[in-house]
């Protein structure tokens, strides 16, 4: 759903042989505004107007179609409704511009430069059809149907109906508030010919007259609708069908001339015509005026229902489709007037918004379909993402452990521990080509593992500090993008995370040797785990958003064992990861014993001058090491026992994950089977998770101080030769600092097993669901009874509604008498007021007041005249002041004149004074309320 507002294009003709001839024509009426395609200025008044689009007289039928006709092709054959509706005086070229009196003999015969809208649309909409057809392999269906009506005195005539013209057509709205007509003849159309010919005969049996203005007149209005309807089947995955319908229509509307009757010098037939032509327009002009006013269309107060006109177009005005108002004018000076009236009719058009609807008919299990596959096609496109991010780790892999054996080597040549081996590798020239060497192969690993770690980052929102100093806080950004972009922006993504690292590649160098040793190796194997786990834990959430999108899944018993098998892998990841822990923590105590203590190091590197030299710190801090080491051993000691307890928790939710598994593979397992299985699944986790909370505390705090452990010797490697040049308390800080880039780590697999545990998914589980479903069923059954309720009482209403209608209608054709009435009424009052004020009558009367009254009528100029019917209404003094004068004169007279006074209250008796008044301000309005006698500018 989306809101459109009308758009509004002026169109100005060329002056025709008439205007041409006439020698006071200056030619200059309307001035296109240099350098503002879209503004005009009026000289009369010279008032400034925009619109969407301005046409001056020499824009081509082919541009009107281009610019402002095209865009609405392009929404009707995607869905969407639209209408075009043409307005303006009589010859100013609505029906040239339409193209609605076209023939296909006319088409032939006159240059195809003069082709107007509807045949243009025509071939525009056929050949859409036959290169969609040729698109979808004839897998789709095209319905093309054609409707025309006339709108002639108020009586809506069925032009290609040739049985029945009258046809009785309703207007029906339905609940969302959208308009169709019922009882109108619509024919199936196979090309643009049929199209054609249609608009032929209607057009033939169009009335047209002859007035003063144009030779041949349209004196109706008249809708030309073409309908769309598109059957659509799509092949999803291969196998499963999909079918959708969109059905769309498209109003072109030529309105009759919007002039005033004095300017035709209409009479008779032409002058009734006249006053029901404007007696429409002056409704379309409320309903107008209405939606372009704010509080109005809040309130709903539109006025649809005052002509069968407004009743037919309410979708295209403030409703389902995009609306254009071609709006026509002459460019004489000698149509000054209405060319000023049209602009400002177009004008207040622009304020008004449609709501347009996309007019699709799919049945639920299509719905259903369409996105699975669109889930699926997602699922395809992660997995395909999944194997590169495992191919590029494998390739990691191998790369270092092809770099740890280069190393190994070299320092086997050495017989040097790997501590002062490291120190000394840039003085020595074997080691300058192991480091040029590894720093190659480090910067193309450091380029992949940097890519593992930002796409893990991106699957679980986290990553650790080392990530973050080497890719840098940008790259970091890039990677938190939103969900919804993530997916296309991973590439990009890759490609800029690898020109950074390629960028970065000379200070990874330290990193290059720290990473080689091969204690570092399970690190690197661990992370490259909680990797691939966070990887796994994305691909298990994207499954659970399935089931959570569509709960209909939740019926399928092998979707939830497959969301159960997920959990089920995930928590067995988790118990390795666990495991690992173990085990690195088990290697790293040992490592720790066997060491030679630190001060022998120092001893045995004391030989060596160079690095004495460098590192005069060391020798002084031997107390605080040793502090720091056993702080350490503390810390994994803590740390084993936590994953054993939390290795045994695993296993027991495991174990009851499982269970439910099985239960739930059962279709006749209850709700109550499977629940105090998942809530004891659910105890474990509590029990464990408040356990580790209370064991967590003192490791963290001692962590604080403590050197770094199994895992953070990856990051004491490579502080240590990083810091030859540093002193204790820059050691000290980066020892932390990688202390707490193990507790990121372990922090990591916490909240993942949290994750996993937690049953965060389980909300989608078939327990949750069945008591989701329950809710909804309640739901629906209240629904149903409302809707039913809402039925009763709708139905009610259509009783009530019906007289009503028929009322509306009885006072509509009431009220059209009337307006003619009026006019004659007028006509014959203008007739007394001249008997009255001719020397004879006055004698005849012999009435003093009376005639002062009829003279200051008769000399009354226009406003002044004006303000005084404005006065007469606004005090409500209708029948009484002049009654009471008049009636002594010509009871007859004045009491037509009353009573056209007030059925002018009376046509507007859902307004009020204000409005009323606006009204009266309106040259047409006054003319369609029959105030003839005001001669509005
Ligand atoms: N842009 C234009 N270029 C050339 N001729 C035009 C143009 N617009 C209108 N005309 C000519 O002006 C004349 C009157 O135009 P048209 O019949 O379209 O007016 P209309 O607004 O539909 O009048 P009515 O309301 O009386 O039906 C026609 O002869 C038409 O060919």
């Amino acid at each position: 759903m989306s809101l459109t507002t009308v758009r509004v294009a002026l169109r100005v003709r060329p002056f025709n042989e008439k205007e041409l001839k006439e020698t006071h024509q200056s030619g200059n009426l309307i001035t296109f505004v240099p350098g503002q395609p879209q503004q005009i200025s009026i000289d009369q008044d010279r008032r400034h107007f925009t619109f969407d689009y301005v046409f001056p007289p020499y824009k081509s039928q082919a541009d009107v179609y281009q610019s402002c006709i095209q865009p609405l092709f392009d929404q009707f054959v995607n869905g969407y409704n639209a209408t075009i509706l043409a307005y303006g005086q009589t010859g100013s070229g609505k029906t040239y511009s339409m193209g609605t009196s076209t023939t296909a003999t006319s088409i032939a015969t006159s240059a195809m430069e003069h082709v107007g809208i509807v045949p243009r649309f025509a071939d525009n909409l056929f050949s859409w059809i036959e290169c969609q057809k040729k698109q979808h392999n004839n897998n789709a269906l095209y319905g093309v149907k054609v409707s025309f009506l006339e709108l002639y005195n108020e009586d809506i005539i069925d032009l290609l109906n040739s049985t029945n013209r009258n046809a009785c057509i309703t207007i029906r709205e339905n609940t969302n508030g959208h308009i169709s007509w019922s009882g109108v003849h619509e024919e199936y159309i196979q090309g643009s010919a049929d199209l054609l010919s249609c608009l032929s005969r209607g057009s033939i049996a169009r009335t047209t007259a002859s007035t003063d203005m144009n030779a041949s007149s349209s004196r109706s209005h008249a809708i030309f609708s073409v309908s769309l309807i598109q059957n659509i089947s799509l092949t999803v995955d291969n196998e499963e069908k999909i079918a959708k319908t969109l059905e769309s229509k498209f109003h072109f509307v030529d309105l009759a001339g919007s002039e005033r009757l004095k300017k035709t010098n209409a009479v008779g037939d032409r002058a009734k015509e006249g006053i029901s032509i404007n007696s429409g327009l002056l409704a379309l002009g409320n309903v107008i005026s209405a939606l372009g006013d704010e509080s109005k269309r809040q309130q709903q107060h539109i006025p649809y229902r005052n002509s069968k006109l407004t009743r037919l177009l309410q979708d295209s005005l403030g409703g389902n489709s995009q609306t254009l108002m071609l709006a026509c004018v002459s460019p004489a000076d000698s149509n000054a007037n209405e060319t000023l009236s049209t602009l400002k009719y177009a004008n207040r058009a622009k304020n008004i918004t449609n709501t347009v609807v996309l007019n699709q008919h799919q049945s639920l299990t299509d719905t259903l379909k369409e996105e699975i596959a669109h889930l699926k096609e997602e699922m395809r496109i992660n997995d395909a993402f999944i194997k590169e991010v495992h191919l590029e780790l494998d390739d990691l892999r191998a790369k270092n452990t092809a770099l740890e054996l280069l190393i190994n080597g070299n320092q086997n040549n050495n017989g040097l521990p790997n501590s002062a081996k490291g120190s000394n590798m840039k003085t020595d020239e074997t080691g300058k080509s192991l480091i040029a060497r590894s720093q190659h192969q480090e910067t193309s690993s450091t380029k992949r593992s940097l890519v593992v770690h930002a796409i893990s980052a991106d699957t679980s929102g986290l990553m650790d500090d080392d990530q973050e100093t080497l890719v840098g806080s940008s790259v970091h950004e890039s990677i938190r993008v939103s969900t919804s972009t993530k997916r296309k922006r991973r590439s990009t993504s890759i490609n800029y995370v690898r020109k950074r690292v390629a960028a970065a590649a000379a200070a990874t160098t330290t990193k290059t040797i720290a990473t080689s040793n091969p204690a570092e190796h399970d690190q690197d194997s661990l992370l490259s785990t909680i990797d691939r786990h966070k990887l796994r834990m994305k691909k298990e959430y994207s499954f659970v958003k399935q089931f959570k999108n569509q709960p209909s899944l939740a019926s399928d018993p092998s979707k939830i064992a497959k969301l159960l098998n997920t959990f089920l892998s995930s928590i067995k990841e988790q118990k390795q990861l666990v495991q690992m822990i173990e085990e690195g923590s088990k290697q790293q105590q040992q490592a720790e014993s066997q060491k030679p203590p630190f001060s022998s190091i120092l001893v045995h590197n004391n030989k060596k001058k160079e690095f004495n030299q460098s590192k005069p710190s060391f020798i002084k801090q031997p107390t605080a090491i040793s502090l720091m080491n056993t702080a350490a051993n503390n810390l994994t000691n803590t740390l084993m026992m936590e994953n054993q307890t939390m290795s045994s928790q695993l296993k027991q939710i495991m174990s009851a994950v499982k269970k439910a598994m099985v239960l739930a593979n059962n279709p006749s397992t209850s709700l109550s089977q499977l629940k105090p299985i998942l809530n004891r699944a659910a105890l474990i986790y509590t029990q464990h998770s408040n356990s580790t909370k209370t064991s967590s505390t003192p490791s963290v705090s001692s962590c604080n101080n403590s050197t770094a452990t199994a895992k953070s010797s990856k990051a004491n490697n490579s502080t240590r030769i990083q810091n030859r040049s540093n002193n204790t308390n820059g050691l000290e800080n980066k020892k932390n600092t990688a202390t707490s880039k193990k507790r990121v780590n372990i922090e990591d697999i916490r909240s993942g097993i949290k994750r996993i545990v937690s049953f965060e998914h389980v909300k989608h589980h078939p327990i949750c669901l069945e008591m989701l479903n329950s809710l909804k069923q309640q739901k629906i059954k209240l629904m149903r009874e409302q809707k039913d309720l809402l039925k009763e009482r709708h139905q009610m209403l259509k009783e009530f509604y019906k007289d009503e209608f028929t009322e509306q209608q009885q006072k509509q054709q009431y009220m059209d008498e009337r307006i003619d009435t009026i006019t004659v009424q007028v006509d014959l009052i203008i007739e007394h007021i001249k008997l009255l004020t001719s020397p004879k009558s006055a004698t005849n009367n012999n009435n003093k007041n009376n005639h002062s009254l009829i003279d200051i009528l008769k000399h009354l100029n226009e406003g002044d005249l004006r303000a005084l019917i404005l006065l007469i209404i606004q005090q409500d003094l209708v029948p009484f002041n002049l009654q009471s004068e008049i009636n002594q004169h010509n009871v007859e007279t004045l009491y037509k004149f009353q009573q056209g006074l007030v059925q002018l209250r009376r046509t507007n008796d859902e307004i009020n004074n204000q409005v009323l008044i606006d009204l009266l301000q309106s040259p047409i309005r006054c003319l369609s309320n029959g105030l003839v006698l005001i001669s509005g500018k």
